[in-house]
């Protein structure tokens, strides 16, 4: 599915967060959007989603203006990993990944034996399968995490939004979770997902992302690919930080590295 958003603005009852902002992400697409605490990705994602109505513009889906769809299509058409919480929920691992499937059948209905392995599939293909029966008040956030995003696999959505999706992981789930996003973006036989997700680690958008937009000021700032958008001169502007972007390894996938960080602390500290 081809998800477009024209015009948009969006914010939260008077007060606009962003406006103008316009882009389109294909099928087998990853796009990532950075940009600066508070500076609106959480916002714009809940406008995507339907959680927040646009206060201008359009979301469309393969053309279509998605204002007027049920939560039922929404929720078959959006998977949403949101930014981790805790969440006060009384079910096991299992059972908060089995929530992804509500869509597909009627609230009030049994869970079916596909609904049961859509969610072992997922907690398999995100390597765990030992949180099915844990509690979901007693697992670490990292954990709670990597449950949310097998909750949006299980629920086997078009468009995936995740926000954040690797803020609260330990290094090698955090490389396994980029893994899936972009295994689920290439497809595996069939159409690949249309992705898009937040994070605030530059090289991520190097190592995923066919896409950059960088939402600065409530503006859409830059949009292009990783190479085009995340440049020194455009750290230095949004974050105000000195870095050296140098590529890397046998692929030269590119790294954003600090300029004299180490220096500024010894400096400091003496
Ligand atoms: N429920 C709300 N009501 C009013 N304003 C809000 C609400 N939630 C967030 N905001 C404000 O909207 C702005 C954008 O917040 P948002 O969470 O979208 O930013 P973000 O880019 O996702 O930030 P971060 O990178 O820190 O997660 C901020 O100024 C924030 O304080």
């Amino acid at each position: 599915m081809r998800l477009s958003v024209e015009d948009l603005a969006f914010g939260y009852g008077e007060r606009v967060v962003g406006a103008g902002v316009g882009f389109a992400v294909a099928a087998g697409e990853v796009l990532c959007l950075l940009g600066p605490n508070g500076g609106g990705k959480t916002t714009l994602f809940k406008t995507l989603l339907g959680l927040l109505p646009p206060r201008g513009g359009r979301v469309r889906v393969d053309g279509e203006d998605t204002a007027g769809w049920s939560p039922r299509r929404r929720a078959l058409a959006f998977g949403y990993v949101p930014q981790a919480g805790a969440g006060q929920f009384p079910f096991t691992g299992r059972g908060m990944v089995l929530m992804g499937r509500t869509a597909h059948r009627g609230a009030f209905s049994a869970p079916a034996a596909s609904d049961h392995a859509a969610a072992e599939a997922a907690l398999e293909r995100l390597g765990i399968a030992h949180l099915a029966e844990r509690d979901w008040l007693r697992i670490s956030g990292g954990e709670r995490q990597m449950a949310l995003i097998a909750r949006a696999l299980a629920q086997a959505p078009r468009v995936l939004v995740l926000d954040e999706p690797t803020a609260s992981l330990d290094f090698g789930n955090q490389v396994r979770v980029l893994e899936q996003v972009r295994r689920l973006a290439d497809g595996a036989g069939g159409e690949g997902l249309t992705v898009v997700f937040s994070t605030h680690h530059p090289e991520q958008a190097f190592a995923i992302a066919d896409r950059v937009a960088l939402l600065h000021g409530g503006r859409l700032a830059r949009f292009g690919t990783p190479e085009a958008v995340i440049t020194a001169p455009m750290m230095r502007e949004v974050y105000g930080t000195e870095v050296e972007v140098v590529p890397v390894g046998a692929d030269g996938m590119r790294v954003c590295l600090p300029v004299g960080l180490r220096r500024a602390v010894r400096a400091q500290v003496r």
